[in-house]
């Protein structure tokens, strides 16, 4: 059968949906009419629906499972040889495994497969599938209707947000072997694991809390581990914290910083209530210290690399030598998620910054915004001003943060 003519949008659609064998993506591009594009992964088949969305490093598409007709948000990250990209991408994993909270989403499963195109890997995380979109969704809807969320609607889902982000900043080391008890565990985790666990996983953890396989053009599954067994030492994928745990330091506070909050990053379950973080592929351990030039360099290049700039602290724009990076970028970047919320665009990329010729790094490093004339309360703005300092040490911790947001709520 001749090949029909396809736009451009759809061919690079296409391209980005080669999951499997070359054959196959010829009868795709032939038929796309009938045919559906599949993925198999250890003799499970998943329809792939459509694009759901597209990051920097990734496709995530809507898949459904053949066999139980269950829906998933399946993330695709492309690792070419020679790149970090799978150690990041299993990085990425294992955050998500770290934070048990009922507003941080959850990884069902992921694997690792040879790319069928090229020399590289491919990484695919299964996630929980959000239908209801994200808080950049509703932003965008705002502006197009000019409409204004309600003052306690949006305190509503910061509460929520900030829940999250207070999970990772008083995030302690597992206790100690043949314990789970970490700190959202004792926190109210939900633990909810019944639909973990996709794939078989026939053998156990291989060293580091995974292990894929290393070549061959068919799946290999990824075997994963989603809930320690009793008497596993609990691994939270960083090396630190393992040697911690095995030193008997175990329970110790180790703050992480997501680095990339922003209201695209916020996901809505079905209530349209509870909002759910994710994308950790930028999540680090809060607390660097940077004793020289290089160390300086290096950090400003991952943040220029990996947190959105609109939303992105002045300290790690100018990473200075002799500071201590730490959790505060993340209060930085929820007050501009607050700001967004009410005014439909981060307080560092509106039209008058641009239009005087400024420079939105210069407007972060100065924090030089204005709040729109609005309905808001005078508290509200308070609580997106106290956040929004260029001093770190002038913002308040995760907890203050609560505290304020509670505070309002009652009000
Ligand atoms: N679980 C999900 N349910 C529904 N849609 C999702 C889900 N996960 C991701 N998406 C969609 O895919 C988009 C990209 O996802 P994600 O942010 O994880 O990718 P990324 O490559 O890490 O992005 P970024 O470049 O912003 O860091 C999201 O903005 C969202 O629209």
């Amino acid at each position: 059968m001749d090949s029909l003519p396809l736009p451009q949008s759809v061919l690079h659609t296409l391209d980005n949906i080669r999951f499997y064998t070359k054959d196959a993506f010829s009868t795709l591009t032939g038929c796309l009419c009938q045919q559906q594009a599949k993925l198999k992964i250890n003799g499970r088949t998943f329809n792939i629906i459509r694009l759901l969305g597209e990051g920097g490093f990734s496709f995530v598409y809507l898949a459904q499972d053949e066999g139980s007709g269950r829906q998933f948000a399946l993330k695709k990250i492309r690792c070419p040889t020679g790149s970090d990209g799978v150690k990041e991408a299993m990085r990425e994993v294992e955050a998500y495994r770290r934070f048990k909270h009922p507003n941080i989403i959850r990884i069902l499963d992921s694997a690792v497969i040879q790319d069928p195109d090229g020399e590289g890997k491919i990484v695919y995380l299964f996630l929980p599938l959000y239908k209801k979109g994200n808080l950049q969704d509703i932003i965008n809807q705002n502006a197009v209707e000019n409409t204004r969320t309600p003052e306690k609607q949006i305190l509503r889902w910061f509460k929520g947000t900030c829940e999250a982000v207070r999970a990772m900043h008083t995030y302690h080391a597992p206790a100690s072997s043949g314990s789970s008890s970490n700190a959202q565990h004792q926190s109210g985790a939900h633990e909810d694991d019944e639909d973990d666990e996709m794939f078989p996983h026939p053998e156990g953890d291989a060293e580091g809390g995974y292990s894929y396989g290393g070549g061959g053009a068919s799946s290999v599954p990824l075997v994963t581990k989603n809930r320690p067994d009793e008497g596993d030492v609990v691994f939270d994928g960083d090396e630190e914290v393992r040697r911690s745990v095995e030193q008997g330091h175990g329970g110790m506070l180790v703050p992480y910083a997501h680095r990339d909050l922003k209201p695209g990053n916020v996901m809505l379950a079905d209530d349209g209530i509870t909002p759910i973080l994710m994308d950790f592929g930028s999540c680090v351990k809060a607390r660097i210290p940077i004793e020289n030039r290089s160390q300086a360099l290096l950090q400003q290049d991952i943040a220029a690399e990996q947190s959105t700039m609109a939303y992105r602290a002045p300290e790690l724009f100018d990473v200075k030598t002799g500071r201590t990076l730490d959790e505060k970028v993340d209060i930085w970047s929820l007050g501009c998620i607050l700001f967004a919320l009410a005014y439909s665009h981060s307080p560092f990329e509106n039209m008058q910054t641009t239009e005087q010729g400024g420079s939105i790094a210069m407007a972060v490093l100065n924090a030089r915004y204005k709040h729109p004339s609005s309905p808001y309360s005078d508290g509200f703005k308070k609580l997106i001003d106290s956040m929004i300092k260029a001093d770190p040490k002038d913002r308040p911790d995760i907890n203050q943060v609560l505290d304020m947001t509670k505070r309002l709520l009652q009000a």
